[in-house]
């Protein structure tokens, strides 16, 4: 049904939409062939699992990213028509700007803001992991930011189940142990908050809870994770100001308090265990 939608607005190639909740170009193919210089191998960036992405420059000079999706599968079908009508839908500044889109045949491309600093993985895991240039209170920024924008986009949504079951296995005996220090990415040579090491860990288990009830909203996700950023400012500023009485006891609505944190973090530790009993 969407997908008719954007065949229709697709008849005049040039057509700037702002239709109801759609907000995009519908670019020309030659356009795009132009600016990618035809899908040249040179201009490739980076292979995700629908198609390849394509760095590319406009006649105007901008710089873009263009995804071509591979196969028209029903699945790609519905990644081009979810991922065009969410990021048409949505502007935040912790997602990525839709520029718009072509759709014609068996070609669909999604014109992305072209981003020149790499992916978070290249950073985490990739060429640029050596150079560490990520340290604790920037990957904090970073797990907060991405929560807002995933929170922006679907609010009350829970992440699927299913992802990235690698990476829970791999942590659960630790947490179960409570040995949260062997979860901590070595390259951070030990400089990192404790505390906020633990309730980032407790949150994202929460998050992969094998049942979708026990999972948290994207909203309280957000919530939790500023709290604990907010928190360790506010230990900061109290050791400063050692001379000061005032004290940092003004827990609002929603707050991690330390008692729900170690509460929380127990019964992850026994959500764990069930699971490991399950299996
Ligand atoms: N707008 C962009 N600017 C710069 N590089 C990008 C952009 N979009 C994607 N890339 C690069 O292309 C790679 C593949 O992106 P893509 O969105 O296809 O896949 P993914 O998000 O890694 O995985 P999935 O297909 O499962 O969503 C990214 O890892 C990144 O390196």
């Amino acid at each position: 049904m969407l997908w008719k939608c954007f065949r229709c607005f697709a008849e005049d190639p040039q057509q700037e939409i702002s239709v109801g909740i759609i907000h995009g170009k519908i670019y020309s193919l030659k356009e795009l062939l132009h600016a990618t210089n035809n899908f040249h191998n040179d201009n490739k960036i980076g292979e995700g699992g629908f198609g390849s992405v394509y760095w590319g420059r406009t006649t105007k000079g901008v710089e873009i990213a263009v995804k071509r999706l591979k196969a028209m599968t029903a699945k790609a079908e519905m990644e081009f028509a979810v991922e065009v009508e969410i990021l048409g839908r949505v502007r935040h500044k912790n997602l990525l700007g839709l520029r718009g889109f072509y759709a014609g045949g068996d070609e669909r491309l999604i014109v992305y803001d072209f981003m020149p600093n790499h992916s978070l993985i290249t950073h985490l895991h990739g060429q640029l992991a050596a150079d560490c240039l990520l340290d604790w209170p920037r990957r904090m920024n970073i797990a907060v930011g991405s929560a807002e924008g995933l929170a922006a986009k679907k609010p009350l949504e829970k992440l699927p189940g299913g992802i990235k079951r690698d990476i829970v296995q791999w942590a659960k005996p630790y947490v179960q142990k409570g040995d949260f220090e062997h979860i901590a990415d070595p390259r951070l040579k030990g400089k990192y908050d404790n505390v906020q090491l633990r309730k980032v860990v407790v949150i994202a288990m929460r998050c992969a809870d094998g049942n979708p009830e026990n999972r948290p909203s994207m909203l309280q996700v957000v919530e939790w994770l500023k709290d604990s950023v907010g928190r360790r400012t506010k230990r900061v500023q109290l050791v400063k100001d050692a001379a000061s009485e005032e004290d940092d006891d003004d827990e609002g609505d929603g707050d991690i308090t330390d008692y729900e944190g170690a509460e929380m973090e127990k019964s992850t530790k026994r959500m764990v265990r069930k699971e490991t009993r399950m299996r």
